[in-house]
Parts: structure tokens; C-alpha cells; sequence
């Protein structure tokens, strides 16, 4: 028996943008309903932020643990990776934060949740699993993003696995092929390496992380390849499957050609946003290239129709903190339609939670124009604090604008990275020159003294 809703707004996907539309279309008076098709309980929580965090925090303690020689301190005995108790603790702690999201939606109206995947049949009216039709008058997509896989690596069958699969694990592997030197195949290449795990991690065309400032990317490089086999630009002669292995064939760092067995292929080659099978060709909006739809990046409006989109499906900042403000944005307009008002944009920020960490703040290297900036540096090697505790790797890139002494952005690896990128951020958010930067505080002796000197280098430069 079909089932027909009649509603002022529509939010597809109760993932972290679409639980804020909902929550911001109620707000601003209209009735609304999200509908999900998967589990509840957000990327994020499930298989994202929350329990790659966790595995790093596992990772790090080992990682520690085994570096302790050097201030005169000695671990006698065997440093011992339970695998199984790693794993539950990632799982057992996710469960407890989807727990939290979970009884968020727990909390809304039964008649507020519809279950099922949706799509458009026009502009105004979805279908949901064929028996479900909505009839809103404005619709909003929030339908996340799900990892690209290429096509070449099927050949690895039942061996090759996603972020997913990482979290659903109840023990650790022995061997793990990466594919993707990007934020996903860092975090958990270095984390499952660290725990003892047999990781490779190959790219393509040099990428490391987000990073597009050459001098920053090769020395992350370097930093990396240190650790663990780390090759963003990999030469791999032969994929394929030997038994229950996956097998590959590669050239090594040293030039040599090696075949190795791995019992999973991890893919993080990036991700797609889910609007290909949403039946966005039913509708007026116009796609762009890869399918998504065009809207503006103010307002999150498709062209001048009732359909907004937010969160990793619109592709542009696929990261939490912009998904749960778009999710607003693209709630409230879509209760204000056609009155739609522009939304919450704060300063870019994004952090590799590696170590050490990558970060990026507001214009990033690549799309700054040559000229028209200077380049303050600065090496963590020798900078006081990273030195006293051993965390003395990393350059940090500033960008400022030549003319006008305004800080722009940057890029670095270094330690404790998350938290400058916050100071950063807000700096720039506030529209700082480098010289009003350097007007404020750096207590000593703190890793910020090394953002001073590269704000300082920044400042020399634009006064010579
Ligand atoms: C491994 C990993 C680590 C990450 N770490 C970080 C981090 O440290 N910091 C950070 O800021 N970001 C991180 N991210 C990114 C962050 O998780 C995402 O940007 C964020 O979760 C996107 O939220 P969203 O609401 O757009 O999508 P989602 O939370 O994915 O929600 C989309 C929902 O839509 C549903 N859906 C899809 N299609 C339909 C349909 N047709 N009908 C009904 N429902 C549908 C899906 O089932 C899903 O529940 C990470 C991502 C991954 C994968
Ligand atoms: N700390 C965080 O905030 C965090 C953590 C994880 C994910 N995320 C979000 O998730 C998004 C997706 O992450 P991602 O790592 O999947 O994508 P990504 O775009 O960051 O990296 C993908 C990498 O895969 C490489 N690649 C593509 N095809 C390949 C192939 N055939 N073989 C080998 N390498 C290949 C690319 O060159 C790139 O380096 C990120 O952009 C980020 O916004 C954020």
C-alpha cells in the first residue's frame, strides 16, 4: 500500500547536515521530515572522525611507549599489542558516541521519520523505497558522501575493504595495503602501522594529505617514508589475489622490484558525494561535471529552485564542523524560501590528525596567485619547546598578502598543529594582519613560538 506525506520541507540523509536542516527547518516554523535510508547514527560517529580518532589514540600510545629510551627513561620488558582489545576499545567507545546521536533521533516526532532511501520523481516530490511519496514543497539534500573505489582494484575480491570495514574489525591484521596517501590512508595507514601492523601505502601523482605547497608536501614525505614504507607517487607492476592474499608486485624506495602478500587492501582513494542515484535528473537543477548539483555556496540553494544541499553531498568541505553549519544553513532557507539569506561561513580550517599533524588554513598555496604574497617559514627542528619534548619535526608555511600585510593562510606539518590551526583561524577570521599577529602574546616556552618566527619571517619580508 503506497503512503502519500504532505510537508513544507524534506531533508534527505539524518546524517550531521541533515539533522541540522531538520532541526533548523522546525526552528524557523515549518514542518519537516528526514528521512534516512542507512543506520542512524552519522558517518562521523560510525565510521569516521570518532573511531579513526580512536585508533589513533591507540597508536600513539604505543607509539610513545616505544620512544621513551631517549629522555633516559627504559621500558624493560615487551611492549605487547593486543589486537582484540584495541579493537574493542575503538568499538566499544563509537558505539558510545553514535549512542549519543542515536538518541538525539530517538527524540524526534515518530511522524517526523520516514525510513527508506529517497529519490526525486520533480522538484517537489520524492519517492521513498516505491510505497512512500512526499509531497514538499522544499527539499533538502544532505545525502553524505561513500569512498571512491577504482574499478582496477576489484581484483582483490573479498580482500579489499574501506573505512568501514577498518571499524567493524575485531582484531587486528597482520598486512595492510593502503591505496590513497591522502587524509583517510594517513591517519589509518600510520595508526594501523604503529600497532604493529605491515603497512604500505602507495599513491599516485605525489599527493600527501590535503597539502599543496611543494616544500611542505616533501618534507611530510620524508617524514612519513621514516616511518613506514610511505610512496605517494608508487610503481605497482601487478595486483591480484594468491589464495586468501591479496598479492602486489611494486618497485620499492630502493628501486627493487618486491611482491608482497597482504591479508586486506585498504582503498582510500578519496570520496564521492550520494547524489547518483537520487534522480536528480527528474528535477529542473542544473549539474555540474561530476553530477552534483550547482548552488551557491552562500545560501546552498540550487539555482533559484526550492532544493538546497549540504554537508559532503554538495563536495566542497567534506569535514564535521562544516557540515553541521551548512545543514543549518541550508534548513533555515529552505523555511525561508524564497526569502533564502546567506549562512554562517567561518575561515577553512582542516587538521591530518598524522603525527605529526598536517594542518591548512584559509587559502591554501595552490590557489594563491605568484606575486601577489609573501612566504614566512618556519623549521620545528630546532624551535625550543618541540625540541624538549622530542616532537621537533615539521615546516610551517605563512602566506601574506604583499600589499597589504593581511595574514591569508598556511600549511605545515608540525606538532600540536591542531592547535595552532585554531589561533590561526580565528585570526584570519578576524581579518589580522601579520603585524597585529605579532602584537598578541606567545607565552614561553610554548611550540607557538615557532609560528612567531615564521609571522616574523612573513613580517621581514614585507617590510624589506
Ligand atoms: C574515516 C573518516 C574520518 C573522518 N575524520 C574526520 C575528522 O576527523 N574531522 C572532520 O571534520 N571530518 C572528518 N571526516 C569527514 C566527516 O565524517 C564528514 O564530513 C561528515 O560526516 C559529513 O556529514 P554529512 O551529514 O554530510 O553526511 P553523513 O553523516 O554521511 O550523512 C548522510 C546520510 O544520508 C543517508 N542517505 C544517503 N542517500 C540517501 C537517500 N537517497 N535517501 C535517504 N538517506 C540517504 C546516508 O545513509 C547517511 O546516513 C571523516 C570521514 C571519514 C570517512
Ligand atoms: N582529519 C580530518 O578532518 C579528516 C579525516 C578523514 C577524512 N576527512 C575527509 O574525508 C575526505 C576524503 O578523504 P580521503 O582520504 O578518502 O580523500 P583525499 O582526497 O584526501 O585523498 C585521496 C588520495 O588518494 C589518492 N588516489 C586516488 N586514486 C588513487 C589510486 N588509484 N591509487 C592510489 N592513490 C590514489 C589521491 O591522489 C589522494 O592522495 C577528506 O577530503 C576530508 O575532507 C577528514
Amino acid at each position: 500500500m503506497t503512503k502519500t506525506i504532505e510537508i513544507d520541507v524534506a531533508v534527505i540523509g539524518a546524517g550531521t547536515a541533515g539533522l541540522a536542516a531538520y532541526r533548523a527547518a522546525r526552528m524557523n516554523g515549518k514542518s519537516a521530515v528526514v528521512i534516512e535510508g542507512g543506520p542512524y547514527g552519522t558517518t562521523c560517529a560510525r565510521v569516521g572522525c570518532m573511531p579513526s580518532k580512536l585508533l589513533i589514540a591507540a597508536a600513539e600510545a604505543a607509539h610513545e611507549l616505544r620512544h621513551t629510551a631517549a629522555f633516559g627513561v627504559h621500558v624493560d620488558g615487551q611492549i605487547r599489542i593486543d589486537g582484540r582489545e584495541v579493537m574493542d576499545r575503538v568499538k566499544r567507545e563509537r558505539d558510545r558516541f553514535v549512542g549519543f546521536v542515536v538518541r538525539g533521533v530517538e527524540n524526534i516526532p515518530a511522524e517526523d521519520k520516514v525510513v527508506g532511501y529517497a529519490r526525486f520523481v520533480d522538484n517537489t516530490t520524492l519517492l521513498v523505497n516505491e510505497d512512500i511519496t512526499i509531497k514538499a514543497s522544499r527539499v533538502v539534500i544532505a545525502t553524505g558522501s561513500s569512498p571512491a573505489v577504482p574499478e582496477a582494484f576489484h581484483v582483490f575480491g573479498d580482500r579489499l575493504i574501506v573505512n568501514d570495514d577498518v571499524f567493524a574489525w575485531d582484531d587486528l591484521p597482520g598486512s595492510v595495503a593502503v591505496f590513497g596517501p591522502g587524509v583517510i590512508g594517513l591517519e589509518l595507514g600510520q595508526a594501523l602501522s604503529r600497532l604493529g601492523v605491515k603497512v604500505r601505502l602507495f599513491g599516485v601523482r605525489g599527493g600527501v594529505g590535503p597539502l599543496s605547497d611543494p616544500a611542505i608536501r616533501s618534507y611530510a614525505k620524508k617524514v612519513f617514508a621514516e616511518e613506514f614504507h610511505f610512496d605517494p607517487d608508487a610503481k605497482i607492476i601487478k595486483m591480484g589475489r594468491e589464495g586468501d592474499k591479496a598479492c602486489i608486485t611494486y618497485v620499492n624506495l630502493q628501486g627493487e622490484e618486491v611482491t608482497e602478500h597482504f591479508d586486506y587492501v585498504l582503498s582510500a582513494a578519496g570520496r564521492t558525494p550520494n547524489v547518483g542515484k537520487l534522480g536528480l535528473e527528474n528535477t529542473g537543477i542544473e549539474l555540474n561535471a561530476r553530477g552534483v548539483p550547482v548552488f551557491d555556496a552562500e545560501t546552498l540553494q540550487c539555482g533559484t529552485s526550492p532544493i538546497f544541499i549540504a554537508g559532503d553531498a554538495n563536495n566542497v568541505l567534506p569535514l564535521l564542523h562544516e557540515a553541521a553549519d551548512e545543514g543549518k544553513t541550508a534548513g533555515t532557507n529552505a523555511a525561508l524560501y524564497p526569502h533564502v539569506v546567506p549562512g554562517l561561513r567561518r575561515a577553512t580550517i582542516g587538521v591530518v590528525f598524522s603525527d605529526p599533524q598536517i594542518a591548512m588554513v584559509g587559502k591554501r598555496f595552490i590557489d594563491l596567485r605568484e606575486g601577489s604574497f609573501v612566504t614566512g617559514e618556519v623549521s620545528f627542528e630546532d624551535q625550543g619547546r618541540s625540541r624538549v619534548m622530542l616532537k621537533n619535526k615539521g615546516l610551517m608555511h605563512v602566506y601574506a598578502d604583499a600589499d597589504t600585510g593581511m595574514f591569508l593562510g598556511a600549511e605545515w606539518i608540525g606538532p600540536r598543529a591542531e592547535n595552532i590551526a585554531h589561533t590561526l583561524a580565528w585570526s584570519l577570521q578576524q581579518g589580522l594582519t601579520i603585524g597585529e599577529m605579532l602584537d598578541m602574546p606567545f607565552y614561553h616556552p610554548v611550540i607557538e613560538e615557532g609560528l612567531r618566527t615564521a609571522l616574523r619571517d612573513a613580517f621581514a619580508k614585507l617590510n624589506a
